[in-house]
């Protein structure tokens, strides 16, 4: 385990702390409840049927002792082959990059399966790890609850254990105390307020540019973003216009496909899912653009990446 110490200033004389914090589970045992219990606000969506999440999304925790970046991780399905699961998979383990700690969620009493297959995955990952029980309210017998803590320690060498039910508003202090304890120190990557700007706006963005990804595969340019230009919402319909920008007129091309099949595609999977994610009908238009040089343009980047909410 990565060793803190919690009185030593870091190399800039910092005393913040500062790491980013995978949340990980098996499908609905409530990683995007927690996250948005976390960061205090509705960031991820939530649903009762499981496999909302289909994308990696952050929540930005800022206090005055540091900042959490908070990755939530689609959840991990055993035995699934679909191109859709292995997908979800792949993603799942690619949130451990850059990781600094895990939260590994399960449900009060149930250890299945795919959550072994999930702690399989924890172990790989060879970082600190804290268990979070999940859905202590659905435990009528708190007695039981010690029985299975300690069966879960006996599985892996957990930082710390912590029940909790998302569905509440008591242990959310304790929790982020014990975070910032185990997180190294560094100073804040983001700006405080920037929790924001995961808007519905940069969902979409999001949405589109994993199309594009598990669509072009290796043939998706380096550098392709998505700027979301227009986002107007009414009750039963929201008008969606995009932009996606490649840094060279040659990779056009490859984006837009034979006789726009490519765009064509990439528009159709991305109207599903932001029809699912917005429960409206969604009307997409997009296009695809060239800025040579919008990599070198720090603003540029911020504003094809991020939008701010209006
Ligand atoms: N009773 C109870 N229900 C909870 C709790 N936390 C989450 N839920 C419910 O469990 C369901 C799944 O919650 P999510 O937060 O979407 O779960 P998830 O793990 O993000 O699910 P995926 O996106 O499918 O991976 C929802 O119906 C939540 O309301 C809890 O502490 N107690």
């Amino acid at each position: 385990m990565r060793p803190v110490d919690a009185a030593a200033p870091g190399e800039a004389g910092t005393t913040l702390r500062f790491g980013q914090i995978a949340i990980v589970g098996r499908p609905n045992v409530g990683k995007s409840s927690l996250l948005n219990r976390l960061v205090g606000q509705k960031i991820s969506i939530t649903a009762p049927k499981p496999q909302t999440t289909r994308h990696r999304i952050t929540g930005i925790l800022s206090e005055d002792r540091g900042q959490i970046v908070f990755v939530d991780t689609p959840g991990i399905h055993q035995g699934g082959s679909d191109a859709l699961n292995r997908q979800l998979n792949r993603t799942a383990r690619s949130g451990f990059d850059d990781v600094d700690m895990i939260l590994f969620v399960v449900q009060a009493g149930r250890f299945t399966e795919e959550d072994a297959a999930v702690l399989a995955l924890v172990r790989q990952a060879n970082l600190p790890t804290i268990l979070l029980v999940n859905k202590i309210d659905l435990v009528k017998d708190k007695a039981a609850l010690l029985p299975f803590l300690m069966e879960m320690q006996g599985r892996f060498d957990f930082t710390a254990l912590y029940p909790i039910s998302a569905r509440r508003d008591r242990g959310f202090e304790g929790l982020i105390d014990l975070l910032f304890t185990h997180l190294p120190v560094g100073e804040p990557m983001y700006d405080p307020d920037e929790v924001t700007t995961i808007t519905t706006r940069f969902m979409a963005a999001e949405i589109i540019r994993e199309k594009l990804a598990r669509l072009l595969h290796d043939e998706l340019p380096y550098k392709t973003t998505v700027m979301i230009e227009r986002f107007a919402s009414a009750p039963t319909v929201t008008e969606i216009d995009a932009v996606i920008y490649v840094a060279r007129e040659s990779q056009k091309g490859i984006v837009i496909g034979k006789g726009g099949s490519k765009l064509k595609e990439v528009g159709s999977q991305a109207r599903h899912d932001l029809e699912q994610m917005l429960e409206t009908r969604v009307m997409l238009q997009l296009w695809v653009r060239v800025r040579e040089d919008w990599a070198d343009d720090e603003r540029a980047v911020q504003s094809l990446g991020y939008q701010l909410p209006e």
